[in-house]
């Protein structure tokens, strides 16, 4: 019997690791990492938005051998997919974001680092063998620390800012408050300084308070502030999108948090094709936010984004085997996507195009989202 390619004997795709990870962790932490704000209906329209999207594909084409590659960041990458921004990885594995940037290295993708990071961003720099680092901000009313967070990216080689724009507050995780989850006393938070007690979230300590008052102004400001890109990430809103272009940023990250900040927030592939129009091409446009199978990729580019970026899978590998394990929900999603992408006909990521999808509607009907130039001719 074909029992088809894994690298590992219990995991042939993402659903596989997520019930076996978790299961590893104790249940606060899982809570922590799986759980979203609220009723988790923003959490669950993440995934649901993949499935109203199904595949017309074409024949007829030439792939015997189907190119991946992508330059994201300035860097060519393997695939359009990289690691998105996650607070603690020392909560999944001891190795923690070095075992995260390794696994990125070796399979030729780009990482974004958390404000809330447990392994300082030079060293997480120097493990990811050349790939593209971004160092998200989580912007607090200390300008002193914002800047030595921006200072010590710069000085690693970081590339871009990602400044998270989707938590002036933090959301209603009412699983962390069932849980009284708290962060281990003894964990380090080298972003900020020794005497912030960062372990206590409800901590009245005014310096990392989030900055609740970002403005376009302040946007602005940032550029004057750093070498990096800028980047914002947690854009929902085409109005925003297309003001956000106008204050000059580099690139604009569709996400929500992963369901964890506003419940009841549109999922991100809903939002993503009228920002891709707001935006007409001045930026790339990114998204995060339910991917799980190499089609879900697909489908959010041939919606308009360039890549995507990951958040919990990474989490549930680290959990499941550290670095092998973060290895192993790449390369699943690498080969889930080759494979996508030659069964659609697509030799390269430059044909993926939303002349490949149609959209299920509620009522039942299917309805190709455009035909594509070729057929119309
Ligand atoms: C445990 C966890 C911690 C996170 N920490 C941060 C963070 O520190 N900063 C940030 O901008 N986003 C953070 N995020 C959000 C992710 O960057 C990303 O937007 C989200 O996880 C994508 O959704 P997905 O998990 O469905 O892939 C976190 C997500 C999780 C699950
Ligand atoms: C120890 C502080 C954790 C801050 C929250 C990180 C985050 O953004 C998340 O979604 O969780």
């Amino acid at each position: 019997m074909n029992r088809g390619k894994s690298y590992d004997d219990k995991v042939f795709c993402i659903a596989d690791l997520e019930a076996n990870a978790l299961g590893r962790l104790p249940r606060a932490t899982a809570d922590y990492i799986n759980g979203g704000s609220m009723l988790h209906e923003t959490l669950r329209a993440n995934n649901e938005a993949y499935d109203r999207y199904v595949f017309v594909p074409r024949y007829f084409k030439d792939v015997r051998k189907v190119d991946t590659t992508t330059v994201c960041l300035g860097k060519k990458v393997a695939f359009p997919v990289g690691i998105s921004p996650s607070a603690m990885h020392s909560l999944c594995h001891q190795d923690a974001e070095v075992a995260t940037a390794r696994a990125a290295a070796e399979r030729g993708i780009n990482m974004i680092l958390s404000t809330y990071t447990n392994t300082p961003v030079d060293v997480v720099a120097g493990e990811l063998g050349g790939m593209a680092l971004g160092q998200q901000l989580s912007k607090v009313l200390d300008e002193g620390i914002n800047q030595s967070i921006i200072d010590n990216a710069e000085a690693a080689g970081a590339s871009a800012l990602f400044v998270t724009v989707d938590c002036p507050w933090l959301g209603r995780r009412l699983g962390d408050y069932r849980n009284s989850f708290a962060p281990p006393t003894d964990m380090p938070f080298p972003s900020f300084p020794t005497d912030v007690d960062i372990h206590n979230l409800s901590t009245a300590d005014q310096r990392i308070a989030y900055d609740a008052d970002l403005s376009w102004e302040k946007v602005r400001a940032l550029k004057g502030r750093t070498k990096m890109q800028i980047w914002l990430k947690g854009i929902l809103s085409p109005i925003d999108a297309a003001m956000a272009v106008e204050a000059g940023v580099d690139g604009i990250l569709v996400s929500n948090h992963g369901g964890r900040q506003l419940d009841g927030a549109i999922s991100t592939l809903e939002a993503l094709p009228a920002i891709v129009e707001a935006v007409a091409g001045r930026v790339p446009v990114h998204i995060d936010g339910g991917i799980r199978r190499g089609s879900d990729i697909f489908k959010a580019l041939a919606l308009g984004a360039q890549h995507v970026w990951l958040g919990r899978t990474v989490l549930w590998g680290l959990a499941y085997k550290g670095q092998a394990g973060v290895k192993l929900v790449l390369d699943t999603l690498y080969d889930e996507f080759q494979l996508v992408m030659a069964l659609n006909g697509c030799a390269t990521v430059a044909e993926i195009g939303p002349h490949l999808l149609a959209r299920r509607h509620l009522d039942g009907s299917v309805v190709p989202l455009l035909l594509s130039r070729e057929a119309r001719l």
